[in-house]
C-alpha cells in the first residue's frame, strides 16, 4: 500500500480535479507484476494502468489500490468491472469512496466473489489525497496557501518591489500549481500593488500553459457525454455560475458599499472597456478563436448589451484616477459594437500578456490556454477597488472579485472568508491556491481555512518589507503555528518546503 501511496503522488499537478490514486497490482505469488497511477481526467484510472501492466498475471492475484475502486461508468468505464475481468482474487483498499456517484465498488466486487479488505493505510492514504477528500467532510475547498520570501522572511522589498524574489524554475513550478488548481485567490491589496496576471503560463514566453491536455483516449471510455462525478468547477465551466458570470460580463448593478461584480474589464480603454469587456470574456470563455466573433458569442448564450454596466463609484474612483472616463464605460454597447470588438480586444487581452494575437487565437481554437481551462481567478476586495485596467481583467481566464455585496461582511467589515470558500465550493471549486498577500494570508489564517502550505524560499536577504505573513491571530509564542514539513525540494537556487499545518486552528 505504501508504494500505492508514493504512486498516487506521480499525478499532482495532473491529477486535479480527479482523485490522486495509485495501484500495486500482485500475481497470485504475491510477486509485483503491475503499477500504476491516475494521470489526468478522461484518462484510465489506476487499477486500469497497473492491470494493462499486469497483463494474465494479474489472475487470481491481488490489487493495492489506495481509494476504493470506482463501480461508476463516468468517462472512463467501472474499475470494479475491470477488475473482475481481469480475475483479480483480491482487493486490498486505503480509503473508502466517499463520492456517492462513484461509492459501491467494494460491495460489487464482493458481489463478484472478490475478497475486498478496507482501511489498509488508511490514515497515511487520507492524508495523501487530502486535497480531494477533505471538501467532502469540511463543505469548502482545500485550500494551499503559496508564498515566495526571502531567507529572512520578506515577501516584498521596502520599496514594494518584488518582481522577481524567486527564479525561474521556482516561478516555472508555481505556474505548474496554478494549473492544477481550480481557483487562484488574492487580495485587493496585492492587485493594487502588483498587478499581477495570476494565469498559469509559461513564463518565458507569456503564453499560457495548457492546463490539462485534451483528455487523453482512456481505456473503456465512456459514451459521449457521460458525466465524472469526481469534475466540477472550472473544467466544466459551463457547471460554474461564477466562472459564467465572470465570462459572459453581466450588467454590475450593485453599488461599491454593497459591492459590485465587475468581472467584465479588460486593460482598454474605458470607452473601449463596456464593449471589450464582453468580447475579451466571451472569446475567451468560449475557447472560440478571435476571427469568430459571433459565432464566440452565440456559443454562450450571452447578450452583448449585458455588457453595459453601471460602473459604481469606487470603480469608477479608480478609473479617473487611472485617467481614465468612467462614464464612457457605461455607454450602451449595441450587439453590433460588441461583436465588431471582439478581434480588438483579443488582440488588447493577449498584448496585455506580451504573446500576439495570432498566438492565442491559435491557443484559443486548439483548446490549449482557452481561458476555460484556466483557474478562476478570484479578488478578495471589499469594496470593489480593482481597477478596470487591472491585469486580472484582461480575459485571459475568468475572474471574479469578491465584493462584500457579492460575498457578505464578516465581524471585521471585510469580505466574509468562510462565505467566499462556501461559494466556491458551491460553484465546483474544489481546490484553492491562496496567492497573498500576507494580510489576507493572516486572516486565511485567523479563520483556521489553510490547508497545506507551499513556501518557496529564495537565499537572499532584505531587511525590510512586508513579511510573508501578516497578523494571523498568534500573539505569544506558544500560539504559534505549528506545522509538519511533507517535503523539501529544490528549484533553481530557491527551496520550495511544503508543510501541513499539525491542528485546525480557529480563532
Ligand atoms: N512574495 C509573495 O509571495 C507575495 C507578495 N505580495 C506582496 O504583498 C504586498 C501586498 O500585501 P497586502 O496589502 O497585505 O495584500 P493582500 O493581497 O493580502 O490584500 C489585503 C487586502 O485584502 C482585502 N480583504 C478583503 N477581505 C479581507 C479579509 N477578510 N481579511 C483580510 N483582508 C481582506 C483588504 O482590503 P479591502 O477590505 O479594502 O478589500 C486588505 O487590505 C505587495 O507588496 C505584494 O508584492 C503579495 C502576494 C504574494
Ligand atoms: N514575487 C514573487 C511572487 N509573487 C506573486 O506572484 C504574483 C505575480 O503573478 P503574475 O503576474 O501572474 O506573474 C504576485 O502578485 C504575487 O502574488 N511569486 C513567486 O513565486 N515568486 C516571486 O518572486
Amino acid at each position: 500500500m505504501r508504494r500505492a501511496i508514493e504512486l498516487s503522488l506521480n499525478g499532482a499537478y495532473t491529477t486535479p480535479p480527479n482523485p490522486d490514486v495509485g495501484c500495486v497490482v500482485l500475481d497470485a505469488d504475491g510477486a509485483i507484476v503491475g503499477e500504476g497511477w491516475h494521470e489526468r481526467r478522461g484518462g484510465p484510472h489506476a487499477e486500469v494502468n497497473a492491470l494493462a501492466q499486469a497483463g494474465e498475471r494479474a489472475r487470481g492475484g491481488t490489487a493495492v489500490v489506495t481509494l476504493e475502486p470506482c463501480d461508476h461508468t463516468g468517462r472512463t468505464g467501472p474499475c470494479t468491472q475491470a477488475l473482475i475481468a481481469a480475475g483479480v482474487a483480491r482487493v486490498v483498499v486505503a480509503v473508502a469512496d466517499p463520492n456517492p456517484l462513484a461509492a459501491g465498488g467494494a460491495a460489487t466486487l464482493r458481489t463478484h466473489g472478490v475478497d475486498v479488505e478496507l482501511g489498509v493505510l488508511e490514515d497515511e492514504a487520507t492524508v495523501a489525497n487530502a486535497r480531494w477528500l477533505a471538501p467532502f467532510r469540511t463543505h469548502r475547498p482545500f485550500v494551499v496557501w503559496k508564498f515566495a520570501a526571502t531567507l529572512d522572511g520578506r515577501s516584498a522589498a521596502a520599496d514594494g518591489t518584488s518582481r522577481w524574489i524567486t527564479g525561474d524554475e521556482a516561478r516555472a513550478d508555481v505556474h505548474r500549481l496554478r494549473a492544477a488548481v481550480d481557483a487562484v485567490v488574492v487580495g485587493s491589496g496585492t492587485v493594487l500593488a502588483d498587478d499581477p496576471q495570476l494565469t498559469a503560463r509559461v513564463d518565458t514566453d507569456g503564453s499560457l500553459l495548457t492546463p490539462r491536455p485534451a483528455d487523453a483516449v482512456p481505456m473503456g471510455t465512456a459514451p459521449a457525454g457521460a458525466s465524472d462525478p469526481q469534475v466540477a468547477g472550472r473544467r466544466d465551466p459551463e457547471r460554474s455560475q461564477i466562472a459564467a458570470a465572470a465570462t459572459t460580463a453581466p450588467a454590475a448593478t450593485a453599488t461599491p458599499a454593497t459591492g459590485a461584480t465587475q468581472t467584465s474589464a479588460t486593460g482598454a480603454t474605458p470607452t473601449a472597456e463596456a464593449t471589450s469587456a464582453t468580447s475579451t470574456s466571451v472569446t475567451s470563455a468560449t475557447g472560440a478563436t478571435a476571427a469568430t466573433p459571433a459565432s464566440a458569442i452565440a456559443a454562450t448564450g450571452a447578450t452583448p448589451t449585458a455588457a453595459t454596466a453601471a460602473i459604481p463609484t469606487a470603480a469608477a474612483t479608480a478609473m479617473t484616477a487611472m485617467g481614465a472616463t468612467p462614464t464612457a464605460a457605461a455607454t450602451p454597447v449595441s450587439p453590433t459594437t460588441a461583436t465588431a470588438a471582439i478581434p480588438t480586444a483579443a488582440a488588447t487581452a493577449t498584448t496585455a500578456m506580451g504573446a500576439t494575437a495570432a498566438t492565442t487565437a491559435t491557443a484559443a481554437t486548439t483548446g490549449g490556454g482557452a481561458a476555460g481551462e484556466q483557474p478562476l481567478r478570484v479578488v478578495v476586495d471589499s469594496a470593489g477597488r480593482t481597477p478596470a485596467t487591472a491585469r486580472v481583467r484582461d480575459g485571459a481566464a475568468p475572474t471574479w472579485v469578491a465584493t462584500v455585496g457579492e460575498v457578505g461582511a464578516g465581524p471585521d467589515g471585510r469580505v466574509d472568508l468562510p462565505r467566499l470558500l462556501a461559494r466556491l465550493y458551491d460553484d465546483g471549486h474544489r481546490y484553492v491556491l491562496l496567492e497573498g498577500g500576507p494580510t489576507l494570508a493572516g486572516a486565511f489564517w485567523r479563520a483556521g481555512l489553510i490547508d497545506r502550505v507551499v513556501g518557496y524560499v529564495a537565499p537572499a536577504l532584505l531587511g525590510a518589507g512586508p513579511a510573508a505573513l501578516a497578523d494571523a491571530g498568534v500573539g505569544t509564542i506558544a500560539d504559534a503555528i505549528r506545522l509538519d514539513i511533507t517535503e523539501v525540494k529544490t528549484f533553481g537556487p530557491d527551496l520550495r518546503i511544503t508543510a501541513t499545518p499539525r491542528e485546525h486552528r480557529k480563532a
